[in-house]
């Protein structure tokens, strides 16, 4: 199936000049969501992962299936206020603005192999600043994989010291 024509590009949201790539086409269409998921699984299925994060929201609709198919748990990264436990805090910056981003502290243990999940990458800020918590909560981050690479803006340059693995390429 071609993946690609499930993704539906928004001009100017959420600020002008931003070519906001929509994935809630391909997310509603069953086969194409099975089929992503299955695929971009297939890039890890040898790899030694022990946990699968993902980044909220859009990273969850992507990491959570992704470790089901894995047979993983899922550990989320949320905006703020929203985790009830003691949290690990980072601010980030993105193709359209600042964030906060947190985990819990308890939810990763020292040598823990983790695969970040995230639908889009765009400058890569967000799964830089994700790798940096699963870091300093002593995890080692094996790998990084998204559904959908924004070539133009180089995401993988922020990433160099990671494998990162997209199922398409804009
Ligand atoms: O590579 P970057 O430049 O960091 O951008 C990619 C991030 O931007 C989007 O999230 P957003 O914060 O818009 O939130 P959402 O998933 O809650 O919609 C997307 O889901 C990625 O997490
Ligand atoms: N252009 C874009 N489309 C969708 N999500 C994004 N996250 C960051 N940049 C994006």
């Amino acid at each position: 199936m071609n993946l690609k024509a499930k993704i539906r590009n928004i001009p100017d949201f959420p600020k002008k000049g931003i070519l906001f790539k929509d994935i809630t086409p391909l997310l509603k269409d069953s086969e194409a969501l099975k089929e992503a998921i299955v695929k971009l699984a297939d890039f890890f299925r040898d790899y030694e992962i022990d946990y699968v994060v993902g980044i909220e929201a859009r990273g969850f609709l992507v990491g959570t299936p992704l470790a089901i198919e894995l047979d993983r748990g899922f550990i989320p990264i949320r905006k703020p206020g929203k985790l009830p436990h003691e949290v690990l805090k980072k601010e980030y910056e993105l193709e359209y603005g600042k964030n906060v981003l947190e985990i819990h502290k308890d939810a990763i243990n020292e040598g823990d192999k983790i695969l970040i999940i995230d639908d889009l990458l765009a400058t890569g800020g967000t799964t830089y600043a994700a790798s940096k918590m699963v870091e300093e909560l002593g995890g080692e981050v094996v790998a990084c994989g998204f559904l959908l690479e924004l070539d133009f803006l180089n995401g993988r340059e922020i990433l160099k010291d990671y494998e990162v693995q997209s199922l398409l390429i804009d």
